[in-house]
């Protein structure tokens, strides 16, 4: 196992790049730390395939290095660079029992039989699949057959990562979160290095210690669950995560002070705003709330999601969301919004300001 590094990394699939936008991923450094659970995500054609293909090696990059410890193995090909990866669809040999297809990595790399064997119930005790291994895998069902691309992964003793590319896309819905937090359980015992890649905000969050949030080909903010809900980096984060996604609103600075249209908005960041164009406030619905005095906005709509209610509030063509709990009070018609000082930031660019 090794932590992985990606230096400088660039990628175009044109002959000519010539600026950002021909670009499928533009500047990338991350550090991937060595047995970490990490998940890549972001909403389609954001470039999280071209990464993956990058690490294990079926893509060269335009431009940077991918390192392996402190190896170099950008010009590695795939079967070189030890990893495992479990995709969209299982794949299975059919025609082979479950034991023959656990069995299969490590036979093929010479292992003696008798640590084959011990290693195979190993991992076969792990993903729950003991009860099935002298049948044959085209008997199992999706998940059945997903299990054993995942412990043919962790059956390596080799592996530096094990990467997953939409693993539950062919999950029967009812069974998606029982694979999820076996992935997260068996995460924790093996300690391998993860990278979980989905557009699917619930998977991430309930995998990843730390998630990487990319979107045009740029990472905008790698953070743990809870920070890309307190302090998202970039309003697309604000917004991409959390349901509903976070407020974000057009505003001025001035004195150090932020202003929406004309009535102030304290928020934690907006005294250290000197540039005063391109200024937006962002803040989660869990921190809105009515009072007695604020913005002045209009009652629009109010959803039941549960132990809260979602209230949709309008100022003209703005939308402003707040949750309210079960048992509080919603007012009809015009109302004023207050929002937590410490949750309410300004961005620059769609960039938190700092
Ligand atoms: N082989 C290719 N040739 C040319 N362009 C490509 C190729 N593969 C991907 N692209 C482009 O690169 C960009 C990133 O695509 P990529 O498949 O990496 O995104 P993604 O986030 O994995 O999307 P999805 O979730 O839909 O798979 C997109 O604009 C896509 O059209």
């Amino acid at each position: 196992m090794a932590k992985i590094t990606l230096k400088g990394l660039r990628h175009s699939y044109k002959p000519d790049p010539q600026e950002d936008a021909d670009y499928a991923l533009q500047q990338l450094d991350v550090d991937w730390e060595d047995g970490g659970a990490y998940a890549l995500l972001g909403p389609s054609g954001c470039g999280k395939t071209t990464l993956l293909n990058i690490i294990s090696g079926l893509l060269t990059p335009s431009h940077g290095q991918v390192i392996f410890g402190d190896k170099d193995v950008t010009q590695l090909p795939p079967d070189q660079r030890h990893i495992a990866q479990v995709f969209q669809f299982p794949v299975v040999y059919d025609t082979m029992t479950v034991y023959d297809n656990l069995a299969f990595p490590l036979r093929n790399r010479g292992v003696p039989e008798a640590e084959v064997d011990k290693r195979v119930r190993e991992i076969a005790e792990m993903i729950d699949l003991t009860a099935t291994l002298d049948n044959r895998a085209s008997g199992l069902t999706a998940d059945g057959k997903q299990k054993i691309s995942l412990g043919r992964g962790l059956v390596r003793t080799d592996v530096n990562v094990i990467m997953f590319d939409e693993p539950l896309t062919v999950i029967d819905p009812h069974l998606k979160w029982q694979l999820r937090s076996k992935l997260k359980e068996l995460h924790q015992r093996v300690r391998t290095t993860m990278i979980y890649v989905t557009h699917d905000q619930t998977e991430a969050l309930t995998f990843a210690d730390k998630v990487v949030v990319m979107k045009d080909g740029q990472v905008v903010q790698i953070g743990t669950p809870v920070e890309l809900f307190e302090r998202p980096q970039h309003t697309f984060v604000g917004h991409f995560i959390g349901s509903p996604g976070m407020n974000v609103m057009p505003c001025e600075v001035r004195g150090g002070k932020a202003f929406y249209q004309d009535t102030e908005i304290s928020s934690w960041n907006a005294a250290s705003c000197t540039d005063a164009s391109d200024l937006e406030l962002g803040v989660r619905p869990e921190f809105v709330e009515f009072g007695p005095t604020g913005v002045p906005v209009e009652v629009a709509k109010v959803s039941d999601a549960g132990r809260f209610r979602i209230v949709d509030t309008r100022k003209g063509d703005q939308s402003i969301k707040l949750l309210v709990p079960e048992g509080g009070e919603i007012p009809e018609g015009n109302a004023f919004l207050q929002f937590a000082q410490d949750h309410t930031q300004v961005y620059r660019d769609g960039w938190l300001m700092s």
